[in-house]
């Protein structure tokens, strides 16, 4: 047996002083980094102290801090304090239109993405300095939507009927965000890895769980000076054990494939057709190691897992929109199947989808950048090389001169515009505008969200078709939770789901 000794209180009093140095040294460093941006107002305390303090307020809520300074300073851009950084706030289609011309050398996204993320630290080197996985995603991910559409729909029918698992017509409470993310999770795993990877529970944990992974990590990387970034990713965080997990359940699929491509050739019968197999075909893939081809398919399960969640504590909440909803399902199909085709049909589900992301979206904030070179605003507005800037998203979809009655839920009202418009899909849910972006606007807006719109629309059309929803007696929609400027669904509510009985 071991004996503790306790240690005498005032090694532990000088312990607890000197770590109190430390964090205070580095903080001081950080904050004496930040570049010179007196010339914009700012939102909040701007003291040099005080700023700290206003940014552990946004941290707990930016929302709340971004609204003021649009009310503010709607139509000129004012500056936040963050925990260790100013972030310079924008809005209007002329400031989206000026980060949307802005070339990578001006304004970069994957150097802003890295500095919120430490994407070198968690996603790893290769995955930030060669994405090109993204150019898989642009091609082969959106392309492949209308051959896959039938795996997806089935991977949902599954995986509804084995989460929720329910008997006769009785009612039964689901917690919603976790049900969601695992039936998320298999449907897209299904096109990313195939069968029968996407439903090992294990895999479906460690993916679900991976977002947090990367969040949680940037933040505790973020602690430190840049020089220890290396050492405090291998050893504070969870980062390399969910490598090591992800790639036990990889490594032995590579390796059976990359036998099969040396010895038939690329096209060899049975091969599967998912982006396990695009990455591997890619002449960057072919070479790499599996820890690199885990780390990117890890990587792209990092979104779309609250969008769904949103739409359904709307649709438990309003079971009178559910009607209407069905018609179209049920007469799309009817005549077009399931298919892409089909899902292109269902505006009613698009526009639900859509206007439920612009209500509460997944952050307040869009198209995030790193100023590369000193960058004038069209309206003469100097950002220092260093800044961070983005623009204030969810204040824009919330702004009544943007979008009227902008703070009631209308589940037609892109399905309207686009009947107004005529324009086909200028208001469908994949699509941009200055006033809408919940996938960014532009050149670098998110790649994966063809693929992602056409799964929610067939994961939110099946259930619709197939189960009746609400939420619990005298329950009201769970309201989002707001963490510096992320947008989460509620993490605990329920939502009561029967077998569908009319
Ligand atoms: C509803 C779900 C999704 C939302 C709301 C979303 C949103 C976004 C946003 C806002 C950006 C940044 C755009 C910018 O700043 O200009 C982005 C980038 C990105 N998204 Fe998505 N996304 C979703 C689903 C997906 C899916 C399913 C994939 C992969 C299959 C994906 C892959 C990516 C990648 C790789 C980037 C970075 C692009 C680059 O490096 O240029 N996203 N996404």
């Amino acid at each position: 047996m071991q004996l503790q000794v306790p240690a005498p209180p005032n090694i532990i009093q000088g312990a607890y002083g000197l770590a109190g140095i430390v964090v205070a040294a580095l903080v001081i460093v950080k904050l004496s980094k930040r570049p010179n941006l007196d010339a914009i107002p700012t939102v909040g305390c701007s003291t040099w102290l005080g700023s700290w303090w206003a940014g552990i307020k946004y941290f707990s809520n930016g929302a709340e801090v971004l609204r003021e300074g649009y009310e503010r300073h709607k139509g000129t851009p004012f500056k936040v304090a963050e925990l260790y950084r100013w972030t310079v706030i924008a809005s209007g289609s002329q400031f989206v239109e000026d980060l949307r011309k802005a070339s990578d050398d001006e304004l970069s996204f994957a150097e802003a993405a890295n500095e919120n993320l430490k994407m070198e630290y968690t996603l790893g080197h290769d995955v930030h300095h060669n994405p090109y996985h993204v150019a898989i995603i642009r091609l082969q991910l959106t392309r492949n939507i209308g051959v896959l559409c039938p795996d997806m729909k089935d991977e949902t029918v599954v995986a509804f009927e084995e989460i929720l698992d329910l008997r006769g017509n009785e009612w039964k409470s689901v917690p919603a965000l976790q049900a969601v993310q695992k039936v998320l999770c298999r449907t897209s795993n299904r096109i990313f890895v195939g069968l029968p990877l996407c439903r090992n529970s294990d895999w479906v944990d460690l993916t679900v769980n991976f977002t947090l992974d990367v969040v949680k990590g940037a933040v505790m990387i973020g602690l430190f000076p840049n020089a220890m970034a290396p050492l405090v990713a291998r050893f504070m965080t969870n980062i390399p054990a969910s490598a090591r997990r992800g790639m036990k359940h990889l490594g032995p699929i590579i390796e059976e494939r990359r036998k099969h491509l040396e010895e038939y050739g690329k096209d060899w019968a049975d091969k599967p057709n998912d982006f396990l197999s695009w990455l591997m075909d890619d002449p960057h893939g072919s070479q790499t190691s599996v820890q690199d081809l885990t780390m990117r398919i890890l990587t792209l399960n990092f979104a779309a897992i609250h969008c769904l969640t949103q739409a359904l504590y709307t649709l438990a909440a309003n079971p009178q929109y559910m009607q209407s909803l069905r018609e179209e399902v049920e007469s799309v199909v009817e005549t077009h199947g399931w298919s892409k085709g089909a899902l292109v049909k269902m505006r009613k589900i698009d526009s639900f989808l859509k206007e439920s992301q612009r209500m509460e979206g997944v952050g307040v904030v869009g198209i995030t950048r790193k100023v590369m070179k000193d960058f004038t605003f069209s309206d003469g507005t100097v950002l220092p090389k260093g800044t961070i800037v983005t623009i204030a998203s969810e204040a824009t979809h919330l702004d009544n001169e943007v979008y009227e009655n902008a703070d009631i839920f209308n589940p037609l009202r892109f399905a309207n515009m686009r009947d107004e418009d005529g324009e086909g899909t200028k208001h469908s849910f994949a699509s941009t505008t200055p006033e809408y972006l919940l996938f960014g606007h532009g050149r670098q807006a998110c790649p994966g969200r063809f693929f992602a719109a056409n799964e929610l629309k067939s994961m939110l059309a099946w259930v619709v078709l197939s189960y009746d929803v609400k939420l619990e007696d005298g329950a009201t929609r769970p309201p989002s939770l707001y963490i510096g400027s992320a947008i989460a669904a509620h993490p605990t509510a329920k939502v009561m789901f029967r077998k569908r009985v009319h």
